[in-house]
């Protein structure tokens, strides 16, 4: 059983100041298509397949760092694990209901928590090594790339930047390459793509600044701080920095790195940058995190309007001083590797995903301003249509780093008449709180860690008993439900890595309770297919539409998706473009054929399925189930 001793949890008081919390100004904080290879394992359940009681010795993933916790998973864990939900090379168990409710207590500290503790104790020293009274200036201050792959507007490289121009030194650049951490992480071939000719572009943007970008493969994941420590001991580095990443294994990295850098003399620097808003920043009037979407985003909109530094574009970095490529010249060698075994394309994939996905920085300004410039004053009356193409496209640029949401934000705010976040467009106001729920759904991943350790938000929810439905979730990943518009979108899904937010919700919605399979093998799934996969936001769509997340849809809401089809795909465009079967249904039979007698001998000629489950049979099956399971205790 989880250790019941109380843990302190408090933020350090400094902690924030330490790490650029409040202040931008000032000096101080995981899971193909073609193009997709499906979930590889069918989920079968057999007897011989049961789980094992475990215990995990290492930290990450679920407890405090240096605890060893026997994870032991309850009755209603077993044939998800089975279902290869948890996977068990990387991670322990589902953490179970009690630990979440430590957490919800403040017993257990939250990574972050644990990271400033960090930060605050070594500020002191760190500060001393940052000001150069220990240690010298250092060779060089290097900056370590991960999700923010841009030169521009960068907090971390920033940072960097201003420090080595102050001590008359250079800045290198690092980005380390681990396919196993892609395994773990469950990252899309089309995301790691994007990611590989995103470090290309940023390789020659730097280059041009004379910064060299130090690339390397790290096969294992739990080697690659050991070698970002080697790395900058060899090259007389005093001070390094990066961007925080918010899941809960990469924030006890961070905290691990500030403490084994310093062991080796050297300032390990960790930057907000990720969020317009850095997390844990908006409390209700009672203190606590909020999780509830509408009450946080005007809290987020008068932060900003009060802090208006967080949206300032951080400074592009100067030239490296003279000499400094001469001197470093094999760091400018290092080549971008090819993509992994595990994660191939095939060149017709690349073909198809290079056009539609342009990489790097420029590309994501580029979109951003033709979006901000043609789209974006339509975009309130448009955005629900999947066949118009009226949103940003933007979310693969988000999800690499290679466009900040504080530039998205700020952009769309000076495209504002009032030049603020309200009033004005609506259509600018619209998209704006859009971007603004990517940044709450990190905060609601910092402040409740526990959703990235395979549990709902609502935690109270877990014992809703799931089909593993083998047939059917196979049905739904090929797009061969029987309903066209969930078909449709599953097919776009896997020939583009892309799915309209529309779709994500009625696909979501319509796997978790037309089809009662556990929405945590629907997450996986689309975070092994979407260009854009993004733990947060993919963990924050599930958990709205299987009803068992942070301010989520009611579970008695329950989407139609013949009512959704009609009302976002009108005249059927966008089933006709990915269902061929169904080309030639005329009218408004096309949302659900085998209602209609001439559309359904079509669909039948023409080898599209029948409805997998019925629509009436789904919706009780479901109210049933979820009444059921939260009614039920924890085994
Ligand atoms: C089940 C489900 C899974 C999802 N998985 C992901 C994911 O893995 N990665 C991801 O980036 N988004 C995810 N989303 C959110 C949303 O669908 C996409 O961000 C959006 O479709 C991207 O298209 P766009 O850039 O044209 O968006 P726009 O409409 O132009 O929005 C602008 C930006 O705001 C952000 N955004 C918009 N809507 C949301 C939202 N609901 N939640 C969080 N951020 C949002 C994105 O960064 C997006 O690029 C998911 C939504 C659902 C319902």
């Amino acid at each position: 059983m989880p250790p019941k001793r109380k843990l302190r949890s408090s933020i350090p008081p400094n902690a924030a100041s330490a790490i650029n919390y409040t202040d931008a100004s000032g000096d101080a904080p995981n899971k193909r298509s073609r193009i997709s290879k499906p979930l590889p394992k069918s989920f079968t359940i057999t007897p011989a397949a049961t789980t094992s009681t475990k215990t995990t010795a290492h930290s990450d993933s679920n407890g405090a760092p240096g605890e060893a916790i026997e994870q032991q998973p309850f009755d209603h864990s077993r044939p998800e694990e089975r279902a290869g939900i948890v996977d068990k090379r990387y991670y322990p168990s589902e953490i179970s209901n009690e630990r979440c409710a430590m957490y919800n207590a403040d017993e257990i500290p939250r990574p972050i928590e644990v990271l400033y503790k960090t930060l605050d104790e070594t500020n002191n020293v760190r500060e001393a090594i940052r000001t150069g009274q220990s240690g010298g200036s250092g060779s060089a201050v290097l900056h370590w790339f991960k999700r923010d792959l841009r030169v521009r507007d960068n907090t971390g490289l920033s940072k960097a930047a201003e420090l080595a121009k102050e001590k008359g030194v250079g800045v290198i650049g690092v980005w380390l390459m681990s396919p196993q951490d892609w395994e773990a992480h469950l990252v899309s071939p089309a995301k790691c793509d994007f990611e590989l000719r995103s470090v290309e572009l940023l390789r020659q943007e730097l280059s041009e600044l004379d910064i060299p970008l130090y690339i390397e493969t790290v096969t294992e994941r739990k080697n690659v701080e050991r070698r970002l420590v080697q790395l900058a001991s060899e090259w007389h580095v005093k001070n390094v920095f990066c961007n925080l990443e918010y899941e809960p294994d990469e924030l006890r990295r961070e905290e691990r790195l500030v403490r084994n850098m310093l062991e080796g003399g050297i300032n390990f620097s960790p930057q907000h940058d990720d969020c317009a808003v850095p997390p844990g920043v908006l409390k209700t009037g009672g203190g606590k995190q909020y999780a509830v979407y509408s009450p946080w985003f005007r809290q987020w909109i008068s932060y900003l309007h009060s802090h208006p530094h967080l949206l300032d574009e951080r400074p592009i970095p100067a030239t490296n001083p003279a000499g400094f490529r001469e001197k470093h010249r094999h760091l400018f060698d290092a080549k971008v590797p090819e993509l992994p075994e595990s994660k191939s394309l095939t060149d017709e994939e690349k073909t198809t995903l290079h056009a539609l996905w342009p990489a790097g920085e420029a590309a994501a300004l580029d979109r951003l301003e033709h979006f901000l410039a043609e789209k974006v004053g339509d975009y309130t009356a448009t955005r629900n249509f999947p066949s118009l193409n009226s949103t940003g496209r933007v979310s693969a640029h988000h999800a690499a780093g290679t466009l900040a949401a504080r530039t998205s934000v700020r952009s769309a705010r000076d495209a504002n008449s009032t030049k603020k976040l309200d009033g004005g467009k609506e259509g600018v106001r619209g998209w704006i709180s859009e971007v603004a729920w990517r940044d709450f759904y990190r905060h609601v991943l910092v402040h409740w860690p526990y959703i990235c350790m395979n549990k709902p938000f609502k935690y109270e929810y877990t014992n809703i008993e799931w089909e593993y439905n083998d047939a059917h979730f196979r049905a739904w990943t090929k797009g061969r439900t029987g309903y066209p518009i969930v078909d449709a979108a599953m097919r776009s899904l896997n020939h583009t890595a892309y799915m309209h937010n529309r779709l994500r919700m009625i696909t979501a919605s319509f796997l978790a309770k037309h089809l009662l399979l556990d929405w945590r093998l629907g997450e996986q799934y689309f975070i092994t297919n979407l260009i854009d996969g993004d733990f947060a936001s993919n963990n924050g769509g599930w958990g709205f539409s299987s009803s068992t997340g942070v301010d989520p849809q009611p579970y008695f809401r329950i989407f139609n998706p013949w009512l959704q089809s009609e009302r976002f795909d009108l005249e059927g465009t966008f089933i006709r473009t990915w269902v061929p079967e169904l080309k030639d249904v005329v009218g408004k039979a096309i949302h659900n054929p085998y209602a209609d007698k001439v559309a359904s001998g079509v669909a039948q000629k023409n080898g599209y399925p029948r409805p997998i489950v019925e629509h009436k049979m789904a919706r009780e099956r479901c109210l049933e189930r979820f009444k059921a399971g939260i009614g039920r205790e924890t085994a």
